[in-house]
């Protein structure tokens, strides 16, 4: 059974769509992320799903129950945001148990639940406290605690990470994904955070001027991106002006510029004309290096620009014909540094270039 459906909901203020006729299935149990930049239509979508706006046009299923015209406590659905919007005046164990209060639920049942969330969320003995004496990762894990302890149906998180600092934020995806799989709930995740959505997610949406451009796993959508949009706005990218020679399914032939044709994959949702003009995708990381032509496959002869030592990798800046070519090298002992105006071959396999239109 589907968890949650869009069948063809839109949504404009005035003039301006901020959701275009979207139609979505997230499946039972799924972490689903929406990504995208600002103002790409991902709250305006997560808060029709809330029930905190109304489509447009469309309708809304969960679990195959039209909640489209039910209100926001009626929906089954609980809802974590980023400025955690836990009560200053109650302490920990009154803002977990504010919902079954709410909710009319007996004392003991109350407390049974509260003490099951707290440890849920690993703050046990944390009930006395206050928000003032809480870190901002325990927080969000309060925030949490007080959504799971009324059992939604679907779990709704708009930015929950974004308040928090880069350590803190590493820590708690793990978390978050780990306690979601632990419950099984079905999850609407939303980011513009890239490694919080390919780190957490079971498939992503990305998303941009109201549409939802690629819906896929992470791996397809670092991958085999559909556009170019994607392809930049998730992780580095090179990406080389081609022009598409031969295109079959999820392959083709690009030429790179003086005859140079390289083999590349593409999205299954992308159809190339063949003599159009393409991007081909190689992520710095998948770009090898080496002075000497070695061994078969893609390949492009140029010059190291400029190198530059982050720690653990080292980046180069490598010209090659038309082309500039950002390369990542892990910091080892046996790959010494290459300087700038060292001629080198540029090499990468068949897999990792991508075409997109
Ligand atoms: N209440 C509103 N009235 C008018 N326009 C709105 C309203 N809410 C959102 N918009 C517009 O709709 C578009 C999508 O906004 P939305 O908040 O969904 O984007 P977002 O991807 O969540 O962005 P952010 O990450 O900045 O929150 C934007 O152009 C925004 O200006």
């Amino acid at each position: 059974m589907s968890s949650v459906e869009f069948k063809g909901v839109s949504k404009a203020f005035g003039r301006t769509v901020a959701v275009e006729q979207t139609d979505l299935v997230v499946q039972q149990g799924e972490f689903f992320s929406m990504l995208g930049p600002s103002g790409c239509g991902k709250s305006t979508t997560l808060r029709m799903l809330a029930g905190f706006l109304t489509p447009t046009t469309g309708r809304i299923l969960v679990n195959g129950r039209d909640i489209t015209d039910l209100p926001p406590e009626a929906r089954g659905i609980g809802i974590v945001f980023q400025n955690y919007a836990i009560f200053p005046h109650m302490n920990v164990y009154d803002n977990i148990a504010f919902g079954l209060v709410e909710r009319r639920q007996d004392k003991a049942t109350i407390r049974r639940k509260v003490e099951a969330a707290l440890e849920q969320v690993g703050l046990t003995g944390y009930g006395e406290r206050f928000e003032r004496e809480l870190s901002g990762g325990q927080k969000q894990r309060v925030a949490l605690a007080r959504v799971l302890v009324i059992e939604p149906e679907i779990l709704l998180l708009d930015e929950p990470l974004s308040a928090l600092d880069k350590k803190m934020r590493e820590e708690m995806k793990f978390w978050i994904k780990d306690i979601q799989k632990s419950i099984g709930i079905t999850t609407v995740y939303v980011t513009h955070d890239q490694s919080e959505a390919l780190t957490m997610s079971d498939r992503i949406a990305v998303m941009n001027e109201g549409r939802m451009l690629q819906v896929g796993t992470p791996v397809d959508i670092y991958e085999k991106p559909a556009s170019r949009f994607i392809a930049e706005f998730i992780g580095d990218s090179n990406l080389l002006d081609v022009t598409v020679v031969k295109s079959n399914g999820t392959r083709c032939d690009v030429d790179l510029g003086d005859g140079l044709i390289v083999p590349a994959h593409v999205s299954d949702t992308v159809r190339l004309t063949p003599g159009s003009s393409a991007g081909l995708l190689i992520r710095p990381e998948m770009l090898r290096l080496a002075p000497a032509l070695k061994g078969e496959g893609p390949r492009l002869t140029g010059k190291v620009v400029d190198r530059v030592y982050q720690g653990a990798l080292r980046r180069y800046h490598v010209a090659a014909g038309r082309h500039e070519l950002v390369v990542e090298v892990p910091n080892r002992p046996e790959l010494s540094p290459l300087s700038p105006g060292a001629e080198v071959q540029l090499f990468w396999s068949e897999e990792s270039g991508v075409a997109v239109p």
